[in-house]
């Protein structure tokens, strides 16, 4: 039975795993902030020192918090010699390249979304935008609740550079996500982004080929957190054991 540790134990996608434990045949193996059965979220609980508890038991982490500590997490892994699941979004490509340099001593999985749905998604936009013109503009709609802090989503992203790597170009040279004002017409090949915040939509995505007279439309929509939970499961028990290296979820998902 893989023992799981969870960073960011206490927050919306900690206590999702928490859960997604349950039914997985995979067993906790600690926390970093130990209230997880306490409900309702209050005052952030104590946080556990992270080497200590990578050091201690377990086979493999999961991390879902924020950019400003993945520095600390993936130390907390190198030191400890465990492979580490990554599912936090809004990184730089400085975050990257810690996750790079991380991925020579442990084996690390990073992805912006860790569903079935959303990474066939992505195959699917990548193999319609190798069949589509330029003439097809691509815009990438997405939706998330109101507490989410960095946009556009790193799924949103994920599509954008597949639908890039369709096209054969790199998404940076590519990408709108800003028009306000006097924005002047759309140039062929943008890949335009816009971003909704509201409620308590767990997250929304949709992919648009517009063409003159007609649009083709891909799209996905979570019904809950548990699909990220569980994906980020799945990674982590298949990550046990493996090289150390940088993984991806089509791997572990056979896509
Ligand atoms: N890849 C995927 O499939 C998915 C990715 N995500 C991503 O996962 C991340 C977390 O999302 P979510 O659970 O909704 O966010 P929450 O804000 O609910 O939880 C974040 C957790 O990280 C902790 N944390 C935040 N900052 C720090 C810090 N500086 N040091 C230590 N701990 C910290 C928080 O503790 P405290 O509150 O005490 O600060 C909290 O426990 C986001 O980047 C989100 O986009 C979300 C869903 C799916
Ligand atoms: O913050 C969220 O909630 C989510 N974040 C990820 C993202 O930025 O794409 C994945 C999912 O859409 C939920």
């Amino acid at each position: 039975m893989t023992g799981i540790i969870i960073f960011g134990s206490a927050g919306r996608m900690g206590r999702a795993v928490y859960e997604a434990l349950v039914s997985s045949g995979a067993h906790l193996a600690g926390v970093d902030q130990p209230d997880i059965d306490n409900n309702p979220r209050r005052d952030p609980p104590p946080r556990v020192p992270l080497e200590q508890l990578a050091r201690g038991g377990g086979d493999v982490i999961i991390d879902f918090t924020s950019p400003d500590v993945l520095e600390e997490n993936l130390w907390a892994a190198q030191v400890a010699k465990k492979p580490i699941v990554i599912g936090t979004t809004g990184l730089t490509d400085s975050h990257h390249a810690m996750i790079d340099r991380a991925a020579r001593s442990i084996p690390v999985l990073w992805s912006a979304n860790m569903s079935l749905g959303v990474n066939l998604l992505a195959a699917l936009v990548k193999d319609a935008a190798s069949r589509l013109s330029v003439e097809w503009d691509i815009e990438i709609l997405e939706m998330h609740h109101r507490h989410k802090v960095d946009a556009p989503s790193g799924t949103a992203l994920m599509l954008g550079d597949a639908a890039a790597a369709g096209r054969g170009i790199d998404l940076d040279s590519a990408k709108v996500t800003v028009r306000d004002g006097i924005t002047g017409e759309r140039q062929y090949g943008d890949i335009g982004f816009a971003t909704l915040r509201g409620g308590s939509v767990a997250g929304d995505h949709q992919v648009i080929f517009a063409a003159e007279g007609e649009r083709l439309e891909l799209g996905h929509r979570a019904e809950g957190r548990v699909i990220f939970a569980r994906g980020a499961v799945r990674a982590a028990q298949w990550l046990v054991g493996k090289e150390p290296g940088r993984y991806t979820m089509a791997q572990v998902l056979g896509l």
